[in-house]
């Protein structure tokens, strides 16, 4: 599991170990952490190359000048332009190794900037000497230590000028800006250096490969299909038959032992043209309701509501949720839906994934799942897990239908709502790089993949 940790929990964990260990010692780590970090980014080759690093006036700053030390000491020529009021002592021993001071003219003869400007302690936008800096460089690549400078670190979110990093290299653990958009698209790929810290509960995580291994539903020896969980779909309509074919799909990636389809009767022979293993009406341990189903959605989410088993609600069927739904439920709102839920504008969504989620999670007493980039999975007691699969690609008509089919068969396979909603949104991520290749993809090529990316999983 991928942890992020707000910066109070980072503070009193490095002030734990520091009352541990010689005075300066978390430093040194995450400064040899960077430098070798840089030097990586650089290749491996340090004689030769040239590095600017901008530095703030605290402790950010103060890494950024130590990894200077060591990067100096590896033959690369280093240039800090200061940018704070005052500077960090660690000034003194970035001289002492030859490093140079002073606003660099020439801005594209560096290699690569490292940005020291703020780390967890900087509030959100950035000074004009700051933005000035990064205008002068603004074609180089950057390394970012510990944040991007000017996100807002706890949030993700994005108030003002802020630093786009290519390598965000960050200490002890990951922070929420890493993860969640926007913030994360600023931090470009995220390096982590271990410095010994001792860390509580994180309150946003990212699934990875082993922990959706060890998640996802497998069948006991001796299953039978009812054993292993029936999902039931109420989805579509005669204007969208094609959101029922691939609500089906996803169910149908055979992490369930049955399907069943509930629907026009048009569409239901059109679902067993395609499927011809999925039956019709009975009982289900989780209902899937809502993608295509157009005037008929409140109606579907009643009677699947009446089972009393837990449900995933999708598009059109989100209209007609106005509070808690009274059975266990994952909501699957993108940023508008989601708008919508909660009277706000699409923007501000989009501003604040997170903020968000966990907000309609508390309102709705369920969790909510909002599609996007890094799709984010918000549980009402505050718990959050963002995906990190995926590919531009998934941004396809259809995608979202396949997502609710595929939760609903973890839901009915045994998986609390949390769970069913991560695990599937990371599978479906997957799936989506999977069938892509690196090029297009449509809805159904990622349900096709769902079980190719099951059999892929480590062992558990
Ligand atoms: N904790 C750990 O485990 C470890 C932490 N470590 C490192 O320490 C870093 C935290 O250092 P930190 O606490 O000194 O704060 P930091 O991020 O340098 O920023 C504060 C300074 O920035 C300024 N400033 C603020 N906002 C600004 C803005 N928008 N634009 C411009 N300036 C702004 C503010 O100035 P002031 O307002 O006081 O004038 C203040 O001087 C952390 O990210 C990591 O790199 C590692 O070495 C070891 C392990
Ligand atoms: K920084």
């Amino acid at each position: 599991m991928l942890r992020a940790h707000t910066v109070d929990q980072v503070r009193a964990a490095e002030a734990a170990l520091m009352t541990t260990l010689p005075e300066g010692t978390l430093m040194q780590r995450a400064a040899h952490g960077l430098a070798y970090a840089v030097l990586d980014f650089l290749g491996g080759r340090g004689y030769g190359r040239r590095v600017l690093l901008l530095v703030g006036s605290g402790d950010n700053g103060g890494d950024a000048l130590h990894a200077g030390v060591v990067l100096a000491r590896r033959g690369v020529q280093v240039e800090a332009w200061l940018l704070g009021e005052s500077t960090h002592d660690a000034l003194a021993a970035f001289r002492a190794a030859g490093g140079r001071v002073g606003r660099p003219r020439g801005g594209r003869d560096f290699d690569v900037v490292v940005d020291g400007i703020v780390g967890i302690g900087g509030r959100p936008g950035l000074r004009s000497a700051a933005q000035e800096a990064l205008a002068a460089v603004a074609d180089v690549s950057v390394v970012a230590v510990d944040t991007p400078s000017g996100v807002g670190v706890d949030t993700g979110e994005i108030h003002g000028p802020h630093v786009h990093a290519d390598l965000t290299v960050t200490f002890g653990t990951h922070k929420a800006c890493h993860l969640l958009d926007p913030a994360a698209a600023a931090s470009g790929a995220i390096h982590l250096v271990d410095i010994g810290l001792t860390l509580p509960p994180a309150q946003v995580e990212a699934l990875q490969a082993a922990d959706v291994a060890s998640l996802v539903p497998r069948p006991e020896p001796d299953a039978h299909k009812y054993t292993r969980g029936v999902v039931g779909v109420r989805a579509g309509s005669a204007a969208y038959p094609g959101a029922a074919l691939l609500s089906v799909a996803g169910a149908s990636c055979g992490l369930a032992g049955m399907v069943r389809f509930v629907g026009d009767p048009t569409v239901a022979d059109r679902v067993r043209d395609h499927h011809p293993e999925v039956v019709g009406a009975g009982r289900v341990q989780a209902w899937v309701v809502g993608s295509g189903a157009d005037a008929d959605a409140e109606a579907m989410l009643r009677a699947a509501l009446e089972d009393d088993v837990p449900v995933v609600v999708d598009a059109d069927a989100l209209r007609h949720v106005d509070g808690p739904v009274g059975v266990p439920a994952v909501l699957t709102p993108h940023a508008g839906e989601l708008a919508a839920m909660l009277d706000v504008e699409r923007s501000e969504v989009e501003a604040a994934p997170l903020a968000h989620a966990r907000s309609a999670a508390r309102e709705y007493d369920a969790v909510v799942l909002l599609k996007g980039r890094r799709t984010t999975i918000a549980r009402p007691d505050g718990l959050v897990r963002v995906t990190t699969t995926g590919t531009p690609w998934l941004a396809t008509a259809g995608a979202g239908d396949v997502l609710g089919g595929l939760i609903g068969a973890l839901l009915a396979a045994g998986l609390d709502p949390f769970d069913a909603a991560s695990v599937g949104a990371w599978l479906h991520g997957a799936a989506a790089t999977l069938a892509s290749g690196g090029g297009p993809v449509v809805a159904s090529d990622v349900a096709t993949a769902l079980p190719r990316v099951v059999a892929t999983l480590p062992a558990p």
